[in-house]
């Protein structure tokens, strides 16, 4: 072989390399989740038959999770507080998969009602005699600027988000360490390891979480058949906009904005549950540039601050005239 042929050999190898890499860092998930998601297990392997608790299931990435838990054979406790929209879930979840009616129990909780979630527990081990996986992914985000906004609405967002979340914890892991094995994932948020504006109780009730289960995996290194997991997701298409709180309780949103730049919840959904089935325990999950930025929170924090002060006020002023503050962080503002 002569040296050209050699050369040219070493150049397509080092275009290959050059190729995989970009699109390594350009994907829309984390290089954990990534590696994962290439050479790990499969959700349809690891999670067939496991009783999977999820709450927020009646909209949304849980009601997502839900048909995609079903596909792959999983058994089902769906909660969320609208008894009748979780029955519709239930119905779909039938209908798209070899599942039959005592394989999935549909479970009204309200997050908020703690004294509640002692009893709900019993009744799933009732129905099923064992969890396997809890997803606390039911919350609601804020829409609101910190200097409008009641203390009522801050204290609903902890109570929610971060408190709800926990209670309902309080109840399964003891189950789970009593049999050694069991998952909890929380779906928290990117704005769970950096600020946001108009998001200031949101991302603080994300950062609880994040605390919280950082440390509870800390304190259960005696088991290691239970894995303690936090799900980022950037931007996802679900009902969370029109649900999020504003500046006043009960007050809604004007307009929900435009969905079309946000990952589809499909996608969102079934990373998540390669996150699960290979232990992750942590899971970035965003659309590009998003999850470029938080790489830039995480190891460059003061390039971080410098894009986010800038792209932050463009948010702002565009909520205060009343365009549509979620499109225009990367993208020209549309009149919401
Ligand atoms: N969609 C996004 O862009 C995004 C990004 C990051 C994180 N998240 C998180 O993902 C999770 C799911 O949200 P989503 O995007 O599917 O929004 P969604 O509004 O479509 O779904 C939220 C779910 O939570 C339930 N819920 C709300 N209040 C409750 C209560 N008091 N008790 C029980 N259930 C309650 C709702 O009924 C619904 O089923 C939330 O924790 C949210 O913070 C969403």
């Amino acid at each position: 072989m002569d040296l050209s042929v050699t050369s040219l050999l070493y150049f397509g190898a080092l275009l290959y390399v050059v190729v995989q890499l970009v699109r390594f860092v350009c994907a829309d998930v984390d290089f954990t989740l990534q590696w994962a998601a290439a050479f790990g297990n499969k959700p349809e392997i690891k999670l067939r038959r496991k009783v999977v608790w999820i709450t927020g299931a009646s909209s949304g990435i849980g009601e997502e999770l839900a048909y995609q838990l079903a596909r792959l054979g999983a058994r089902l406790i769906l909660s969320a507080r609208r008894e009748k929209e979780l029955e519709r879930v239930k119905h779909c979840c039938l209908s798209c998969s070899s599942l039959q009616e005592e394989d999935i129990l549909v479970l009204p909780l309200d997050l908020l009602e703690r004294d509640s979630h002692e009893a709900k527990m019993k009744s799933a081990i009732e129905h099923f005699g064992s969890i396997d996986v809890l997803i606390n992914n039911g919350g609601r985000s804020q829409r609101s600027l910190f200097l409008e906004t009641s203390m009522e609405v801050y204290e609903a967002l902890m109570e929610l988000n971060y408190l709800g979340t926990v209670s309902l914890t309080k109840q399964v892991l003891p189950h789970m360490t009593q049999r050694g094995t069991g998952a909890v994932a929380t779906v928290s948020s990117v704005v769970g390891l950096a600020g946001a504006p108009l998001a200031t109780g949101y991302s603080a009730s994300k950062h609880a979480l994040q605390g919280f289960f950082n440390s509870l995996r800390t304190e259960l290194t005696e088991y290691p058949g239970i894995t303690i997991s936090t799900v980022c997701p950037g931007p996802v298409q679900s009902q969370v906009v029109h649900n999020a709180f504003t500046e006043q309780l009960g007050k809604p949103i004007p307009a929900a904005g435009d969905q079309e730049h946000k990952m589809p919840t499909a996608r969102c959904a079934h990373l998540i549950l390669v996150g699960i089935a290979n232990r992750v325990k942590e899971m970035w999950i965003a659309n590009q540039p998003f999850l470029c930025m938080y790489y830039v929170w995480q190891y460059m924090p003061t390039v971080a601050w410098y894009l986010t002060d800038l792209l932050g006020r463009r948010r702002v002023q565009n909520f205060k005239a009343g365009l549509d503050a979620d499109a225009a962080y990367f993208t020209r503002a549309k009149a919401s």
